[in-house]
């Protein structure tokens, strides 16, 4: 039996938390248009017949700007001292440039195989891909070089298998039918988040937060959930709550939809929208929010 942990890096948009969601087949990471908006430390675990993958989703590696930054990179800096292979992401649409030189100089000193995985190739040609592999190639060398779509499922069982041959032998770290060791409420929140950044476009920033402040089991079997959007300007809590309260109304829906989908039950879903003045700077809201340091 083989074992393990992957921890997943690469520049914001590379498409992290799509081949999170595909290989493990469940939404449990968040998937957006923007860049960065992986906060928390997800594991997905994926176990087949050959073993177990633990997979650890890590916030883009980038330069801080607020403590918040500062959290991410700690976490991305951890995370790899504690894995067994780093998968590398790229987004071959995307030219090589100074975030992936920021990268490559993290990875540096790793005491552990390196995976390059080239992603989004349902985008391009076989010619385009091999171009941009053999510029990753003059960089570093890799232990494996595979090229996917992690949209589209792409080599992604090519993968898994290079993954297990290259793992240690080891026992399932977790039960068989676990998919997350996230609380079924961080994964709530993560939904909701979503699905607030996703509508609202780019008029609302990336200082959006939920916090699940209240689940339980309601007598007729609905569960009811109680969530808060944090926001950081008053200005920021028009846009989020729409006109006659519109926007909102359809974030409650979309993300009721994805919730019902993850707990299998029918829920109610209550959504309040709170302004918290420079949350991303003070670190006993991060705490309270579930950023531990
Ligand atoms: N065409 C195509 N699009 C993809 C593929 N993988 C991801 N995407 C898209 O790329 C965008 C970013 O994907 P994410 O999975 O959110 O990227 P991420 O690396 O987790 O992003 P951060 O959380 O910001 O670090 C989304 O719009 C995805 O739908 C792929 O294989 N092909």
């Amino acid at each position: 039996m083989k074992s393990g942990f992957v921890s997943i890096v690469g520049r914001p948009n590379v498409g992290k938390s799509t081949l999170l969601n595909t290989i493990i087949g469940e939404k449990i990471a968040i998937v957006s248009e923007k860049p960065q908006t992986t906060r928390t430390r997800i594991q997905g675990i994926y176990t087949c017949e050959r073993g177990q993958v633990i997979f650890v989703d890590t916030p883009g590696i980038h330069k801080p700007k607020h403590l918040l930054g500062e959290y991410m990179v700690k976490v991305s800096a951890r995370s790899l001292e504690e894995v067994d292979i780093i998968y590398y992401m790229t987004d071959v649409t995307r030219p090589f440039g100074g975030g992936e030189s920021f990268i490559l100089e993290q990875l540096k000193d790793a005491r552990v195989p390196v995976f390059l995985l080239v992603n989004k190739i349902d985008l391009v040609s076989e010619q385009e891909v091999k171009d941009y592999i053999q510029i990753f190639n003059q960089q570093r060398s890799f232990s494996e070089v595979v090229s996917i779509s992690a949209a589209c499922g792409t080599n992604l069982q090519l993968l898994i298998d290079k993954t297990l041959d290259a793992l240690p032998e080891g026992p399932l770290y977790y039960p068989e039918d676990d998919l997350t060791d996230q609380p079924i409420y961080l994964l709530i929140a993560e939904l909701i988040r979503e699905k607030a950044l996703m509508l609202t476009r780019d008029e609302v920033p990336h200082s959006l937060a939920v916090e699940v402040e209240e689940f339980k089991k309601q007598s007729n079997g609905k569960v009811y959930v109680r969530a808060a959007i944090y926001m950081e300007r008053d200005s920021q809590k028009g846009i989020l709550i729409g006109k006659k309260g519109q926007m909102l109304k359809t974030i409650g829906e979309q993300a009721r939809q994805d919730i019902e989908s993850l707990l299998d039950t029918a829920v109610y879903l209550d959504l309040w929208v709170k302004v918290k003045k420079n949350w991303r700077d003070n670190e006993g809201t991060l705490n309270q929010l579930g950023y531990r340091m």
